[in-house]
């Protein structure tokens, strides 16, 4: 067992996101992780590998957790976190990946816990995700240090101080996938209505945007150069992008939907 092994982890909640953070984990190396997940047909990519249980009481008694990371959707916490209180009083860090779920109310449900905020995204599947994270005023830096290990087995990891931050984090990088992932479809659904033939408009919007966002990971420039260096003056791209940046149109929408989802994520903390 190599000395970046993880620590025992308990997992609560493997859907989209804790699955995609579990497997960044068994990737790196994990001595223990127990999944608290009553859909069994999520923890199935993970049979054998990890010990799955149905809810808290059927925790193997004995495990002793460093990190228990909180995956369910924010609804579904507040009925099951108080159960959760017995590993912050044995001084477990609590990882959070839930939109909304500020520090303090945690702390609270938790009657005292160290807390890390995190925000992950869906890339994180393949460990590309970008997640940012905020600690709480328990957390020691041994625990940070836990934390940022456990995050950045799925991709880059920033730090906050400013916990109000994560708002528009979470509309930002942790829904963005979404916003490009509507792109792709929307760009699929046009070349179909210009009378390219559906499986030929799929490959070219896939391959567009995979291919868009390979060149923008590698560049140094910025996005507008990237932009400017399609668009030919008197050329095609000049009159897609005529539309698309007139006001009201993308400039002014993107601000909208950010900011929407940036409410949102302040509204899920009342
Ligand atoms: N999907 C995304 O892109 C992102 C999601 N998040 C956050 O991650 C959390 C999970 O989101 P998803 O994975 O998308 O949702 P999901 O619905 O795929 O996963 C939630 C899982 O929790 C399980 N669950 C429900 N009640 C439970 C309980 N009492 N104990 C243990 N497990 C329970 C469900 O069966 C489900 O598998 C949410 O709080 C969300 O805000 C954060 C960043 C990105
Ligand atoms: O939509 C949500 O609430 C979550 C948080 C960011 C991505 N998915």
């Amino acid at each position: 067992m190599s000395a970046e092994v993880l620590p025992p982890v308990l997992l609560v909640g493997c859907g989209k996101m804790g699955g995609a953070l579990l497997a960044g984990w068994l990737e790196r190396g994990l001595s223990r992780a127990v999944v608290v997940e009553p859909h069994k047909p999520s923890t199935e990519a993970f049979a054998h590998r990890v010990e799955v249980v149905p809810d808290v009481h059927s925790i193997p008694s004995g495990f002793v957790p460093e990190a228990v990371v909180l995956a369910t959707k924010p609804q579904q916490a507040d009925d099951a976190l108080p159960d959760y209180r017995p590993f912050a009083r044995g001084g477990a860090l609590f990882v959070s990946i839930m939109a909304g779920k500020t520090i303090s109310r945690l702390d609270a449900m938790l009657e005292g816990a160290a807390v890390v905020r995190a925000m992950p995204n869906t890339p994180a599947a393949i460990g590309q995700g970008f997640t940012v994270a905020c600690a709480g005023r328990r957390v020691s830096s041994t625990q940070k240090d836990l934390a940022h290990r456990l995050l950045v087995a799925t991709g880059e990891v920033d730090w906050v101080e400013a916990e109000s931050l994560i708002d528009p984090v979470t509309a930002i990088s942790g829904g963005g996938p979404a916003y490009v992932f509507l792109l792709a479809e929307l760009l699929e659904k046009a070349g179909i209505e210009q009378g390219v033939p559906p499986d030929l408009a799929r490959r070219m919007a896939r391959a567009t945007i995979t291919g868009s966002g390979a060149l923008l990971g590698r560049s140094a420039e910025d996005a507008a150069v990237l932009r400017k260096n399609v668009t030919s003056p008197k050329g095609t791209t000049e009159q897609a992008l005529a539309v698309l940046m007139a006001e009201p149109a993308w400039p002014e929408l993107v601000s909208r939907a950010v900011d929407a989802a940036t409410k949102r994520s302040r509204e899920l903390a009342k």
